[in-house]
């Protein structure tokens, strides 16, 4: 670096796909951008191919690039989650002076960013773990970002991600989400529904195909038309071009010359376990990482031809007619992916004392990222009108859309379970719907058992207190003095 070369605004380590489009994307707005990667090839790559994108200050060693940054300095970290990111933090945190920043821009799980925070807080350093979403285009053009961290770090550094971030009606998918690993969280429900999102629009086409019989273009301009519509977003767009693809090898259509089993880094299953442990049941994104299992499971799926199954193949009669059905049962089924995260976001909320605004949240996710989807204007609009909302399908707009198409939605899982064809997702959000509705569940007979077995003890219908009957002696009723936790309690580590 010559005496003449400026201090860079902003610093980006790690420049794999991500790093190196986000760097290029703060150079192209304008701001002086040093960059640094483990291995140095990765950086003369970037400055030899996209030098011109605007000003870049490279460094070799990581010594240099900090010095290579104005102060507070503001560094983003785009490295593999995990062991990787802890190693980058060690290695700069020796090198920081109190009052900079330290961004981890990678996947990192939310309880990871909240420990990686408290101990760059101890030494003065703000850490801002931030979910960014958009993959590698996103990353370059605009992605959707969900900064963590003091409000302090976003009051500086807040501006500079707003201005690479999309935007969407003149406003940045970017907002402060909350302290610590509140950013964190809100990207990894935000896969979870990536994943939800990706398997109901895959069982949509298995449907298409082995229930109406269509082709995979054809397939790809139903999902053109639907893209056109209520479905309008990033995946359904992109599902159309993958259909249209043609294997140039073969000239079969690409989606058949690929291995059917789906890969997963593992937000997804985060998602789930975090769900199990904060007691909110978000089934769809369930069977979505279940069913990206099944896929994979090698050793079981090699006995598929022993398995025998229904009688009677589907015929669809009117072929029209079961694409709307589908097209409804997957809008309903979708809306159900989106109530369950944010009963999730609301419940991390509470369990780890963050303010997060769920109507910013959906503005925020409408451009940049994988999820993008012209519906979460609705969802915008369903938390202004009431941010105390139970459930995002209570929002009239929502309940409206659900009860429109349900006759489609319980036709096309009835009739995908008589054919024999999976549709997890599709069948375990009517579900869901069906059991928020309903006024008086089966649960109190597992209640009882729950006493029968264990003296569990259970709530009575029509006075207050806490009950056991007493199962193995005479039957009668006792009522116990004991606390007896709600059913949906928060798990708690060893019990
Ligand atoms: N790819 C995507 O679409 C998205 C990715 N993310 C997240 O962004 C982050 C970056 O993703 P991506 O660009 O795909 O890159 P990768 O996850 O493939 O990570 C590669 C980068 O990590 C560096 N690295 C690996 N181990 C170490 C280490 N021990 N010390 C220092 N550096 C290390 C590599 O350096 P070297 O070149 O020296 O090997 C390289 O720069 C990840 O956390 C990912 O989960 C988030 C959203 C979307
Ligand atoms: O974060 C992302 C997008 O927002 C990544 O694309 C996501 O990690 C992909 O996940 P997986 O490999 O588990 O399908």
């Amino acid at each position: 670096m010559s005496d003449s070369t400026p201090k860079a605004d902003i610093g980006v380590t790690g420049l794999a796909v991500m790093g190196s489009n986000l760097a290029r994307n703060f150079a192209s707005k304008g701001f002086v951008t040093a960059v640094h990667n483990r291995s140095y090839s990765k950086t003369t790559a970037l400055i030899d191919e996209h030098g011109g994108d605007g000003q870049f200050v490279p460094s070799e060693s990581a010594a240099d690039f900090v010095a290579s940054l104005a102060t507070p300095r503001k560094i983003i970290i785009m490295v593999k989650a995990g062991g990787p990111t802890d190693a980058v933090i060690d290695e700069l945190s020796e090198l920081l002076e109190p009052g900079d920043i330290l961004i981890d821009g990678g996947n990192a799980l939310f309880e990871d960013t909240i420990r990686r925070e408290k101990a760059a807080r101890e030494k003065g350093i703000h850490f801002v773990g931030c979910g960014i979403s958009g993959g590698e285009e996103g990353a370059l053009k605009g992605p959707s970002i969900m900064p963590g961290g003091s409000k302090e770090a976003y009051a500086s550094l807040g501006p500079i991600l707003e201005k690479i971030s999309a935007h969407v009606d003149g406003e940045p998918c970017c907002t402060h989400i909350g302290t610590d690993g509140a950013g964190h969280f809100v990207k990894m429900v935000h896969n979870g529904i990536e994943y939800a999102d990706m398997q109901l629009i895959a069982e949509a086409y298995d449907l298409l195909r082995r229930g109406a019989g269509m082709e995979p273009a054809e397939i790809a301009e139903v999902f053109a038309e639907w893209n056109r519509g209520d479905l309008d977003s990033f995946l359904i767009e992109i599902t159309a071009e993958v259909l249209k693809q043609v294997d140039a090898e073969t000239g079969k259509p690409f989606v058949d010359v690929v291995v059917d089993a789906a890969g997963m880094k593992g937000t997804g299953t985060w998602t789930v376990q975090t769900a199990l442990t904060l007691g909110i049941p978000v089934t769809g994104i369930a069977e979505s990482v279940f069913a990206r299992g099944l896929s994979s499971s090698t050793k079981q799926r090699a006995g598929a031809g022993n398995l025998p199954g229904p009688s009677q193949p589907w015929s669809v009669k009117d072929r029209d007619a079961f694409v709307e059905d589908v097209r409804l049962a997957l809008y309903a089924s979708k809306i159900v992916a989106y109530a369950q995260g944010f009963d999730e976001i609301v419940a991390g909320a509470a369990q780890y004392d963050w303010e997060i605004d769920r109507g910013a949240v959906a503005r925020i996710w409408r451009g940049g990222c994988i999820i993008r989807a012209r519906f979460l204007n609705r969802i915008t609009e369903a938390y202004a009108d009431n941010p105390e909302l139970a459930s995002l399908l209570f929002a009239p707009f929502f309940t409206d859309v659900v009860s429109k198409g349900q006759d489609s939605w319980r036709r096309v899982v009835a009739g995908a379970a008589q054919s024999g064809i999976p549709t997890p997702v599709f069948a375990s959000s009517l579900a869901y719907y069906d059991g928020l509705r309903t006024e008086r569940l089966p649960a109190a007979l597992i209640q009882g058992q729950r006493d029968f077995f264990g003296a569990h003890t259970y709530q009575r219908v029509d006075k207050e207190g806490t009950f056991h009957t007493l199962w193995s002696g005479d039957r009668s009723e006792i009522q116990e003095d004991g606390h007896t936790p709600g059913v949906n309690a928060p798990v708690k580590s060893g019990s």
